[in-house]
């Protein structure tokens, strides 16, 4: 099955994580980054578009600064990410010219992909270096990322980067050889898991942190954004970046690391960015009755089905859609503003234009802009 899956792909992102791009703690390891271009060097010879995004700026900075251990603060952060790119960025130039390979930087923010203009620049600014053979790395803007803005990790941006480029497949490198049916560091009994077909809640517990000085996030995040590609359509692959071959072994459809099973045909790609790259702006609390409706028969959110509000956010904005029990269930774009819904929450749509004195649409949020999740 795997090599049917594989066989057809062209274009795939590849996420390489701080853990196997680091000799220990202390800057780059030259030996894999070679390897990785001699696997992605024959990958596009023989016809794959290959994108990719790496991590490793903070890890490769850090001794610059003197700094030992994770850096404490943001902007110590930022310094070591402002010196550790420009050395991640020359290892892979140096590693791909023997290859007669060019590379490109592009480094991104999340308010860059939520902004559908950015969104789309991006993405034609990835294709257009792909379509001069050129390979995209890719990592986030580290020097300007503060909390509200960034990515959170480099497993999300690699998700994103997977739908914004319309790769068929994200392939995460990382030091471990796939996920485990539990944090192998605490759970000795903790067993591969070759394939996973949904990543249910079950899934979602086995994973744990990283439990490292240079890794973010750990499996945990690695399942949100694998999560993520499936839902677009997308089969996800987790192998160990330090085994010899791995990338060429992988595509090759051996049975390497864990392979997640595209979520059917995928939602579509607007809902898709609604969904994963918009930052939400608040929570819109529904009854169980319009949970229902959305969940099952796919409605529109009316305001008779919400019973309470959280944030402030201007009509258009993207808001969190929660069941009674406050677990967030689906996503959407809404129509009206926070200070409009508290009007007019509860009330019978015909009610709308009656309270508020005038009315955009019957709905809160139209089905066209609600995402299950
Ligand atoms: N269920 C699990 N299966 C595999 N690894 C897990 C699991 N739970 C936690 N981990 C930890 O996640 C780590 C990989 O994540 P991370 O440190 O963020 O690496 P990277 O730098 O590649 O992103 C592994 O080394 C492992 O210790
Ligand atoms: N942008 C950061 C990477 C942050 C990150 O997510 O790291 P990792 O978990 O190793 O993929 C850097 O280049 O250091």
């Amino acid at each position: 099955m795997r090599h049917e899956i594989l066989k057809n792909i062209k274009r795939l992102v590849i996420k390489i994580g701080s853990r196997i791009l680091t000799a220990g703690e202390n800057g780059l390891d030259r030996g894999t980054i070679d390897r990785i271009a001699t696997q992605v060097a024959s990958l596009r010879a023989s016809g794959h578009e290959v994108i990719i995004v790496s991590s490793g700026a903070v890890a490769a900075g850090r001794s610059a600064l003197g700094l030992v251990g994770r850096p404490r603060t943001i902007p110590q952060k930022q310094a070591a990410a402002a010196v550790g790119q420009t050395r991640l960025m020359r290892t892979y130039e140096e590693a791909f010219a023997a290859f007669g390979a060019n590379v490109g930087q592009v480094l991104l923010t999340r308010e860059d992909l939520a902004d559908r203009q950015r969104f789309l620049n991006a993405r034609a600014t990835i294709d257009t270096l792909l379509g001069f053979g050129i390979i995209p790395i890719i990592n986030e803007n580290d020097t300007v990322a503060v909390e509200e803005i960034k990515f959170g990790d480099n497993d999300n941006l690699s998700a994103l980067v997977t739908t914004l480029a319309e790769a068929q497949l994200l392939l995460i490198m990382t030091d471990i050889d796939g996920f485990y049916s539990a944090d192998p560091r605490t759970d000795p009994t903790a067993r591969l898991v070759p394939l996973v077909r949904a990543i249910t809640r079950e899934v979602e517990q086995a994973a744990g942190g990283s439990g490292s000085s240079v890794g973010t996030g750990g499996m945990a995040t690695k399942l949100v954004a694998a999560k993520k590609v499936v839902k677009s359509g997308v089969p996800t692959l987790m192998v160990n970046g330090s085994s010899p071959e791995i990338i060429i072994r992988a595509m090759a459809g051996e049975e390497v690391g864990t392979l997640f099973l595209p979520a059917g045909k995928g939602i579509n790609r607007r809902k898709h960015w609604i969904a994963y790259t918009l930052r939400p702006r608040g929570r819109v609390i529904v009854d169980q009755g319009a949970r229902e409706v959305l969940a099952k028969q796919g409605r529109s959110l009316l305001p008779s089905g919400i019973v309470q509000l959280e944030g402030e956010f201007e009509r258009g904005s993207c808001v969190r859609v929660c069941g009674p029990d406050g677990t967030e269930f689906a996503r959407g774009l809404t129509d009206y503003s926070h200070a409009e819904i508290a009007k007019i929450l509860g009330h019978r749509s015909h009610e709308i234009e009656q309270i508020l004195g005038y009315r955009y649409g019957d709905e809160i949020i139209h089905r066209d802009n609600l995402v299950l999740l």
